[in-house]
């Protein structure tokens, strides 16, 4: 029976620990005894940076055995070799590479000098057409946000365009109209089609569009392979056994699109915080948008039989798969609800760190839409947890309100040098 204990302030050792939290293979306590696990070991908490450990002002860890043989394990090197690789250690890697590409160019001027279209007669007004067009299905789909693209230089504010029409396109090949017919098949040709248009051979206008970006931006592909590995997962799986698992799902479908946004968006050049780290907020701020919508969703995506929330810790709560397709809102569903919600807003507050970092211009539209996601929680807990019959919203006023909230937000200058993201 998997067992939950919490506890404050423990000091966890860096080495074996991802720069995630996630799931790590042993810690150190405060007083420097140390355990390593036959399982693994899953830590969610408020990490900051100090010295070659990170220190948890909170955290909860759970483990299929008991809390005292866990402590009591020895520490061998055997163990630690023989350790799983966990999703967030895997999508860490995905974050530097990623960090790594454009570490250099988006602090250099490079950034702001976008590179100049190459004017092919009678092709720049196409060009033009299919940004354009890009445009208008961003401002049907994603009003605020598109409200707020606005705000950023014409050309960062057509490239998140183009970037938003390719991810909207691929999630309606799984979600939209025909997705009853999609095959993995369709989603290897939907990759072809983006390995070419990443070489400069675009399919139709919106590719083209997004091909231009590609070629001005330091954007590189694998995010984009990756969402169309989520898609292929959501085909596949209509289960997640633990968060481990559901976290990759929520980094294939939306994290990456904030790995996308950041070389396009752009880091301000006054800037203390490492390029990792404002990808890591990135990151996080569309986990956090993921999970949030997973949460919301509960019982619409019951009614399709899916159930992306994490077995184990379903189980652990004493709920079954029968008990969300039945769809009742119980003590136990409440105390779930809240530990999945406290997640979410964990994630959250770690994209907030990252936000203020970015450029100028584009903190707005990224304050807007986290405040605006982010209120959804408040909605499910105003609701009483009942996200089977009841939608989650955030009314107009309640949206309209949050405009200004997050205007003032991004004229927060980047952080100096007290920030837990700054280099040491
Ligand atoms: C924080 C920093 C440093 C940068 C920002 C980086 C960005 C832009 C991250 C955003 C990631 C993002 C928007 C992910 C998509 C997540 C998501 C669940 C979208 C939901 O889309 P729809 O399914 O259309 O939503 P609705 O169902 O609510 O309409």
């Amino acid at each position: 029976m998997p067992m939950t204990f919490s506890w404050v302030a423990t000091t966890l050792n860096t080495e074996t620990i991802p720069t995630n939290l996630g799931f790590v293979d042993s810690f150190r306590f405060k007083d420097s005894s140390r355990f390593v696990l036959g399982e693994r070991l899953r830590v969610f908490g408020h990490r900051t940076k100090k010295g070659r450990s990170q220190k948890v002002s909170w955290c909860s860890i759970s483990s299929p055995s008991s809390a005292s043989s866990l402590i009591t394990s020895p520490v061998t090197g055997e163990e630690e070799a023989a350790a799983p690789v966990s999703s967030e250690q895997r999508v860490n890697s995905v974050v530097l590479k990623q960090a790594a590409l454009v570490s250099e160019r988006l602090r250099s001027k490079a950034t702001l000098e976008v590179k100049p279209d190459i004017v092919i007669p009678g092709t720049l007004s196409l060009l033009s057409d299919a940004y354009d067009r890009c445009g208008e299905v961003c401002a049907e789909y994603a009003k605020t946000f598109y409200l707020g693209t606005l705000l950023m230089t014409p050309e960062r504010r057509r490239a998140i365009w183009a970037i938003y029409v390719w991810c909207r396109r691929t999630d309606e090949l799984v979600d939209g109209p025909n997705a009853s017919h999609i095959t993995p098949t369709a989603l290897d040709r939907w990759e072809s089609r983006l390995e070419e248009l990443f070489q400069g051979r675009p399919f139709d206008m919106y590719d083209a569009a997004l091909s231009d970006t590609v070629a001005k931006f330091p954007v590189d592909i694998q995010p984009f392979k990756d969402m169309i590995e989520g898609m292929r997962m959501d085909l596949r799986k209509s289960q997640y056994k633990n968060f481990d698992e559901l976290y990759l799902y929520c980094y294939y479908v939306a994290g990456t699109v904030g790995l996308m946004s950041v070389p396009v968006m752009g880091i301000a050049p006054d800037s203390q915080a490492t390029t990792e780290s404002v990808y890591n907020a990135a990151l996080a701020l569309g986990i956090a948008n993921q999970l949030t919508n997973i949460l919301r969703d509960v019982g619409e995506d019951a009614r399709r039989g899916r159930i992306y929330l994490p077995q184990d810790e379903l189980a652990h709560a004493g709920l079954s798969d029968d008990d969300i397709f039945a769809g009742k809102v119980t003590d136990k569903w409440r105390f779930f609800m809240k530990n999945q919600i406290r997640r979410a807003r964990m994630f959250f507050d770690q994209a907030e760190k990252g936000v203020t970092e970015l450029n100028a211009a584009s903190r707005w539209p990224v304050w807007a839409s986290l405040l605006l996601y982010r209120q959804i929680l408040d909605e499910i807990e105003a609701n009483d947890y009942n996200n089977f019959t009841r939608r989650a919203y955030v009314s107009k006023v309640k949206k309209l309100a949050s405009l200004p909230i997050a205007y003032t937000k991004s004229l927060i200058a980047p952080a100096r040098a007290s920030s837990p993201l700054i280099k040491a």
